[in-house]
């Protein structure tokens, strides 16, 4: 039987210690503001959104959100980021993903100031996160950090193997685990051999973004699995990217879904909004 990861348990903790930091923060007259942009009516993306805006409010940070029609132009999005860009009371911007089809969401990424960048998506903070320096980081990924370190799983010098290399997780997450002195490898869609590799891995992120994908088969007795994906089943019921049932039996740790790496998401995009008053 595996340790269960409680992502919300420590998701929880993490809001907590916020709020006492805002708190003090208050006290000594500097103030958390939060832009938080969506355009459209994408019901997940609504879902996450609400959460968010929940969670300042709990933590003591303002938010300000603009939702905006699904047929807003790209140029009108971006305008309103320069806007925000420019407001001193803004310490940070959040444009909810995905965007419709018809605005580039790399153009958005990069309008966003880099020092208000709390998704930690702009290339600035991608590129200080790759050389060793500060920067905001990738709240999926900077939670999954977070998680292990709290459950005083041990980074340095294991095998890890991360599947999947979006820049919003897979990448971010190899150069994470490297500054935390794992070994790393990110393996994709074109990885020959998939199941020889994951079943090295100390550490398995599973990052895929297929249902159910991370059967035994894939993980060495006593791994460590964390799951990010987020699906509906066959019964409509939530599952991650890892067969739960069938990997649960044979690993030391692993996250469940939902209520393990969700809740992190949400919470460090709190945390990189503090930092951003504190920078
Ligand atoms: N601008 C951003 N867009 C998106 C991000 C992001 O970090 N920044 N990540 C995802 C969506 N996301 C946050 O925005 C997010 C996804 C899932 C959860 C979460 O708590 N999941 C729960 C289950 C929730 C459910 O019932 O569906 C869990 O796993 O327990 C939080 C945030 C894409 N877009």
């Amino acid at each position: 039987m595996a340790f269960i990861i409680d992502g919300k348990k420590i998701a929880a903790e993490m809001k907590e210690e916020l709020k006492t930091k805002v708190e003090w923060m208050k006290k000594q007259g500097k103030e958390v503001t939060l832009a938080v942009i969506q355009v459209g009516k994408d019901p997940a993306s609504s879902v996450y959104v609400g959460n968010k805006k929940k969670a300042c409010e709990y933590i003591g940070i303002k938010s300000l959100a603009y939702e905006l029609e699904e047929a807003t132009t790209e140029e009108e999005l971006l305008k309103l980021v320069e806007e925000l860009n420019a407001k001193d009371e803004v310490n940070g911007i959040l444009v909810q993903l995905p965007l419709p089809g018809h605005i580039n969401e790399n153009k958005v990424i990069n309008t966003i100031s880099s020092k208000k960048d709390v998704d930690g998506f702009h290339p600035e903070s991608v590129g200080a996160l790759s050389i060793g320096q500060p920067g905001f980081l990738s709240c999926t990924p900077a939670g999954i950090i977070e998680l292990l370190k709290r459950s005083n799983i041990e980074i340095e010098g294991k095998e890890c193997v991360v599947v999947g290399r979006s820049n919003i997780v897979g990448k971010p997450m190899a150069l994470l685990l490297l500054r935390e002195n794992g070994t790393v490898t990110v393996c994709h869609s074109k990885t020959k051999d998939l199941k020889e590799i994951t079943k090295r891995a100390d550490i398995l992120i599973a990052a895929i973004g297929k249902p159910k994908f991370i059967t035994k088969e894939f993980v060495k007795e006593g791994a460590v699995v964390i799951d990010v994906g987020i699906h509906r089943d066959e019964n409509n019921k939530l599952c991650g990217d890892v067969d739960f049932d069938q990997v649960e039996p044979i690993a030391s740790a692993i996250t469940p879904v939902p209520g393990g790496v969700g809740p992190m998401t949400i919470t460090m995009l709190m945390n990189n909004c503090v930092e951003s008053v504190l920078l």
